[in-house]
């Protein structure tokens, strides 16, 4: 079995005062693999990948990165680190260029030669970055600009990538170009964490699934055989499953 990337042990955590959303989750990455976590609104999706990416501390438990105890640390620690999390909603800035977009996720790299070759590296895996290169980004579609995120996120060359519902939006064309390049992310060996509103087709293409519920995995297993769950059909997934 692969190694594992990030864990989240236990992990119970909220906002200010307010009772927690999180209540003991445990979510574990392995390599090269898409996890996906579903569930009801407000089941704490985003909180979890809040407090994976260093965004929110954990009132308890622990953020695991390769073994590592990271939790509490920054989010650019934790980039530094190799986990690189693209938030939900559009994060490209509309008036600057492809590749001044793409550029600022390697902002820390010294060495010319490797922000080169990191560069070609995601050129390579989402074309349109190279071929709207010196354009703005905001006349890019949103997928096209998701992609742009997506590789921003890959500059530092992350071993585990956060995606908060990256189809948000999108046409159900574009809805699809953005899960094949998740699929390639996988294949080029990054571990991805995804939420996803489109939760069945999410899980036909992840490896394990996650159902959270009141801030715990209510349900886990293999992706496939979650989206085809009559329970999940009628719990979470908004109509029986297809098939
Ligand atoms: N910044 C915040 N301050 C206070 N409460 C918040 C904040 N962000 C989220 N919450 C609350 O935490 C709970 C879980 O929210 P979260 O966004 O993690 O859910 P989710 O499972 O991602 O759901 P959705 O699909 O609706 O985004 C909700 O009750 C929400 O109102």
């Amino acid at each position: 079995m692969s190694e594992t990337v990030l864990s989240l042990e236990d992990v119970v955590a909220g906002y200010g005062r307010a009772a927690p959303v999180l209540r003991g989750l445990n979510v574990t990455v392995r390599a090269g693999e898409v996890v996906c976590l579903v569930g009801p609104n407000g089941a704490g999706k985003s909180t979890a990948l809040k407090v994976a990416s260093g965004l929110l501390a954990p009132r308890s438990g622990r953020v695991l990165l390769a073994g590592k105890d990271v939790t509490g640390l920054s989010p650019q620690r934790l980039l530094g680190l190799g986990l690189a999390h693209v938030l939900q909603g559009h994060s490209v800035f509309r008036e600057m260029t492809v590749a001044e977009n793409v550029r600022l996720g390697g902002f820390t790299v010294r060495d010319q030669a490797r922000l080169k070759e990191r560069i070609e590296v995601v050129k390579d895996l989402f074309p349109v970055v190279r071929e709207r290169w010196g354009g703005m980004a905001g006349l890019l579609s949103g997928g096209q600009q998701k992609q742009v995120e997506f590789a921003r996120a890959l500059m530092l060359e992350p071993s585990v990538v956060l995606l908060d519902e990256p189809s948000m939006g999108l046409d159900p064309r574009n809805t699809q170009v953005v899960f094949d390049q998740i699929d390639l992310m996988r294949r080029t060996g990054v571990a991805v964490l995804l939420v996803e509103q489109n939760a069945r087709r999410a899980l036909e293409m992840a490896d394990l699934g996650c159902v959270l519920d009141l801030g715990r995995v209510h349900i886990t297993g293999p992706a496939r055989d979650l989206a085809a769950d009559p329970r999940l059909g009628r719990l979470y997934l908004g109509g029986a499953p297809a098939g």
